[in-house]
């Protein structure tokens, strides 16, 4: 949590005011910030200093590793929160790749399950990494990407976590996450959780222990209507200790995740939180 706030106080102190062309707003911004999270010792990295909707930011990350590219899907999963990118963005509206009400395109896990080769067909590349780890195997190349340049016209968003890289140290599973570009007010409170999720997930499944999860952020940025209840309201508070996370032990495969899994697998023990803030969402 300090390293959070660490990072939003920075922004506040030191960032330069960048125009933003997709979203029409101006953005504090900082270049470069390094994250880790301590999933051996269940620190869960969830931000105490507001209301943290920490099921939404699972049934994103549950949606990415099913492959999901529909909007519907992930509120059935728990979450409205890719209902903007899908639906009300006028680029999107208008790309005739777009089809129809609720599509995303070709995003995050329907690339990263169905990687296609340049030489035709296409690779599951998650299939891949949960095989090798089960196994004992780090060739170290165990990378999970959600970027491909080529596709960027077909989705309604590039990936802003875009690559997810494993490693495994004897029995221990660490994990390194990479993302380009960082909504520090809303969408970090979610990225930080689904890095810490994604390693205690693959750790689960794969017969691994957790170690650590190191969260490398590029572009991390207050959009200029955030500013005021980040700087004036959230960044007055303490912190609460960590909570820590519960996943179901019943979680033991992929093919688990990919069937029958739900937000009800997820708990969080020992949450103390200070009051919800709503901050303005740029599509
Ligand atoms: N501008 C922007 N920021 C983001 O963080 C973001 C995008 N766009 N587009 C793609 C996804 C969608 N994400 C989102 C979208 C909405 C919320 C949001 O509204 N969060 C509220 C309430 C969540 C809830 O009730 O479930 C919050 O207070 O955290 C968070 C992340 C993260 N990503
Ligand atoms: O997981 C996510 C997804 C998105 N974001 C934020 C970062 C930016 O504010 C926007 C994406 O805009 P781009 O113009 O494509 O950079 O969404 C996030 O923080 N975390």
């Amino acid at each position: 949590m300090k390293q959070y706030l660490d990072l939003c106080q920075r922004i506040v102190d030191k960032g330069e005011w960048v125009n933003n062309e997709r979203t029409n707003k101006r953005c504090l911004t900082v270049i470069n910030a390094d994250l880790t999270y301590d999933v051996a010792n269940n620190q869960f990295p969830l931000v105490t200093t507001r209301k943290s909707f920490w099921k939404s930011a699972i049934a994103e990350i549950l949606g990415y590793l099913r492959g999901y590219q529909n909007a519907a899907d992930f509120r059935a999963l728990g979450t409205k929160t890719w209902d903007a990118n899908a639906n009300e963005n006028q680029a999107w509206l208008d790309n005739p790749n777009r089809k129809g009400h609720d599509d995303m395109g070709l995003i995050y896990g329907a690339l990263g399950r169905a990687f296609p080769k340049p030489t035709g067909g296409s690779v599951d590349l998650l299939k891949n990494i949960v095989n090798d780890l089960s196994n004992g195997v780090d060739n170290r190349g165990e990378i999970l990407t959600f970027l491909h340049p080529g596709a960027f016209e077909l989705g309604c968003l590039r990936p802003c976590m875009y690559e997810h890289h494993f490693s495994l140290l004897g029995d221990t599973l660490y994990l390194n996450s990479t993302q380009r570009s960082c909504d520090v007010p809303l969408g970090l409170n979610f990225n930080m959780v689904q890095v810490y999720v994604l390693l205690a997930l693959m750790a689960q499944i794969t017969g691994k222990k957790p170690g650590q999860a190191y969260h490398k952020i590029v572009n991390a940025h207050i959009y200029e209507d955030q500013l005021a209840p980040m700087r004036d309201i959230q960044l007055t508070r303490s912190p609460f200790a960590a909570p820590k996370l519960i996943i179901n032990p019943k979680i033991k495969s992929l093919e688990d995740i990919e069937t029958w899994v739900t937000l009800d697998d997820f708990d969080v023990e020992g949450y103390e939180h200070h009051e919800a803030i709503k901050y303005p969402f740029a599509v």
